[in-house]
């Protein structure tokens, strides 16, 4: 993920790097093409299925390579989309004889539809990893029984339960009179002409500004919604595309095949698109075509000398590529390659203390009023949260205003994050509420409220670990800008500002924690907040890095509101401030530090004596 702008101080080896992902797959299919013009007809027949499943693999690794859900929910849109396509195709073909044309948009829209309802579920219920997965699969498992006893006409088509749908047409590309199913060789180069067409469009769409940003979704769902992203919205549009691509690569299955059964949806074919994308390369997008090919060709060849014992030994090579090339064949591949370039993360080691430039964070802020308008106030009104018998916010009423920085103390458990996660969304409260400015936010999803100015940093540094440190604030910034130029020159000043120009092109997690730190608060500076809340900004910083920051909060209060959970006192005097002490969810005490720390209370609750408490 983390790589470099094309043509940005790159090495020949980098470049040649760069290009691989489109002049390798644009080789192969060529090659394939010619492969397949000259190979025995029947070898041209099996192999098309080959290609077929590639694409379904690859469908599937859209939703977990890219989209970090693993769906056994694929062969269901791959049925349901090719039951769909061919009741298309047969009633179509016989007027108009071309079967692809009307059946293959019809099999895409019908799988996606399909996704469009199971994603629905599955990300506005918020459901987990292995929730999901198993719905998915319960999904399947329903169409399989539904399907079994089902019996429909639709025009010249009759599907007939267990006996399926037969008299579905061939691949047929002509109309009229030329129409006529193409002879097997024409057909796979038809099938992989159709499949490398739908993996460039997939390429494109995966470098996109879609593709990076679901990239960032899978790395970390809770930042990306930190950084203003409808997530679910995100994740939906990814599951359902890859619905459409299952749904075609269903109804080329159903015109290869001329039938089709409920067999379709059954166990074992659920589970071959993870098997494809495992042994191809998971996330590698052509890695599927790898996996489906290499299992077709050791099946076909077994098939012939094995007999019944097929299955055994596919099985036992499979657990022996998943062993020993853990990220599948394009995968091992591509670390190997990596090996002998230069090593990306170099710039990571030459370290200088950051330093924050006054003047040009002054005028990030302008430029950020300029674009987002005046800062804006907090306030909660008898904020109330409780975790069974705990209650972490206990009718908590503060109000937040730009102008000096607002720290809150407390000791370990007084409730401090808990108030931070209640006005930012991550918990709902059960009473009370929450403004920013006039707008009443309580209810407000997390993205929402960032859209609407709010941002946050948590305590620990959430950064996309895989993606560069440019990207990562490009992808803050994008959120806000939807505009990729101003987005890029908004990510420059900040990383100009926070001095890691150098190490633009290193994967955010070859930083140090403390830089990671930065790196954080630069996304957060990105959005142009007008409210920001920092969790123990401070934590893993050295004393030089604190004065920086302590300097760049008390720059940031004069043109934001700025909120700051803290526990070390020390640091919080140098912001000269307000304080905020919270004990047992509730308000405890207020001033400045000096007067609170003459406070024998103030000082009970914090160091944990009792005597006043
Ligand atoms: N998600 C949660 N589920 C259950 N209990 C929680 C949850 N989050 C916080 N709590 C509880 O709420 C109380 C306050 O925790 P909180 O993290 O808000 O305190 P804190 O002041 O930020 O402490 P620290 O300084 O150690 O981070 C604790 O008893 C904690 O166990």
């Amino acid at each position: 993920m983390a790589q470099k702008a094309v043509g940005i101080n790159m090495t020949l080896s980098e470049k040649i790097y760069q290009s691989a992902g489109i002049t390798l797959p644009a080789i192969s299919t060529l090659f394939a093409l010619i492969v397949a013009y000259y190979i025995d007809p029947y070898l041209a027949f099996v192999s098309t299925s080959w290609v077929i499943f590639g694409l379904l693999g690859m469908s599937l690794d859209i939703v977990w390579g890219r989209g970090g859900l693993l769906s056994l929910g694929q062969t269901a849109f791959y049925g349901m989309g090719g039951y769909f396509g061919s009741i298309v195709a047969i009633n179509f073909s016989a007027t108009t004889g071309n079967s692809i044309i009307w059946a293959l948009p019809a099999g895409a829209i019908f799988g996606a539809l399909l996704a469009v309802i199971l994603g629905y579920i599955i990300f506005y219920a918020r459901m987990g990893a292995l929730q999901s997965t198993i719905l998915t699969y319960t999904f399947t498992l329903l169409l399989w029984s539904v399907a079994q006893p089902f019996k429909l006409k639709v025009g010249e088509a009759s599907i007939v339960g267990d006996s399926g749908l037969s008299n579905i047409p061939g691949i047929i590309i002509g109309f009229g009179e030329e129409a006529e199913s193409l002879a097997p060789n024409q057909a796979l180069m038809a099938v992989i002409i159709i499949a490398s067409i739908l993996y460039f469009v997939t390429r494109r769409l995966m470098s996109s500004h879609f593709g990076r940003i679901i990239d960032c979704i899978r790395i970390d769902h809770e930042k990306a919604e930190l950084l203003g992203y409808d997530v679910r919205k995100y994740q939906l549009l990814n599951f359902t595309y890859a619905g459409a691509i299952a749904g075609l690569a269903g109804t080329l299955y159903a015109l290869w095949s001329n039938f089709l059964s409920p067999s379709i949806f059954s166990i074992q074919e659920a589970f071959l698109p993870p098997i494809y994308v495992l042994v191809g390369g998971l996330g590698t997008l052509a890695g599927p075509f790898v996996g489906a090919l290499t299992i077709g060709i050791l099946s076909f060849v077994l098939g012939g000398t094995a007999g019944g014992q097929t299955t055994l030994i596919l099985g036992a090579t499979l657990i022996l590529l998943v062993l020993f090339l853990k990220n599948g064949i394009l995968g091992s591949l591509d670390l190997l390659w990596k090996r002998f370039l230069p090593d990306p993360n170099a710039a990571a080691r030459n370290t200088n203390p950051v330093k924050i430039d006054g003047d040009t964070l002054k005028e990030i802020l302008k430029e950020a009023e300029q674009q987002a308008g005046p800062a804006k106030s907090l306030s909660t009104n008898d904020l109330f949260k409780k975790f069974g018998g705990v209650i972490p916010v206990n009718k908590v009423n503060r109000s937040f205003i730009p102008g000096k920085p607002y720290s809150l103390i407390g000791a370990n458990g007084a409730g401090k994050s808990s108030f931070l996660k209640t006005c930012v969304g991550m918990y709902k409260p059960e009473s009370g509420s929450v403004h920013l400015s006039d707008l009443d936010i309580t209810h407000s999803a997390v993205f929402e409220r960032v859209k609407n100015g709010m941002g946050v940093k948590n305590q620990k540094p959430q950064i996309f670990g895989d993606v560069s440190v440019l990207d990562n604030l490009w992808v803050a910034a994008y959120s806000r800008t939807k505009q990729n130029q101003q987005a890029l020159a908004v990510s420059h000043k900040i990383l100009n500002m926070l001095g890691l120009e150098e190490q633009s092109n290193v994967a955010a997690s070859a930083l140090s924690h403390g830089q990671q730190q930065w790196l954080d608060i630069g996304m957060v500076l990105c959005l142009a907040p007008r409210v920001i809340f920092l969790d123990e900004p401070a934590a893993g910083m050295t004393k030089e890095e604190t004065r920086e920051l302590s300097s760049l909060i008390r720059i940031l209060a004069l043109h934001t509101t700025v909120v700051i959970v803290e526990h070390d006192m020390d640091f919080v005097r140098t912001l000269e401030g307000d304080v905020t002490v919270l004990h047992q969810g509730k308000v405890f005490a207020e001033g400045d530090i000096q007067s609170l720390r003459k406070d024998e209370r103030v000082l009970d609750v914090y160091l944990g004596r009792r005597k006043h408490v």
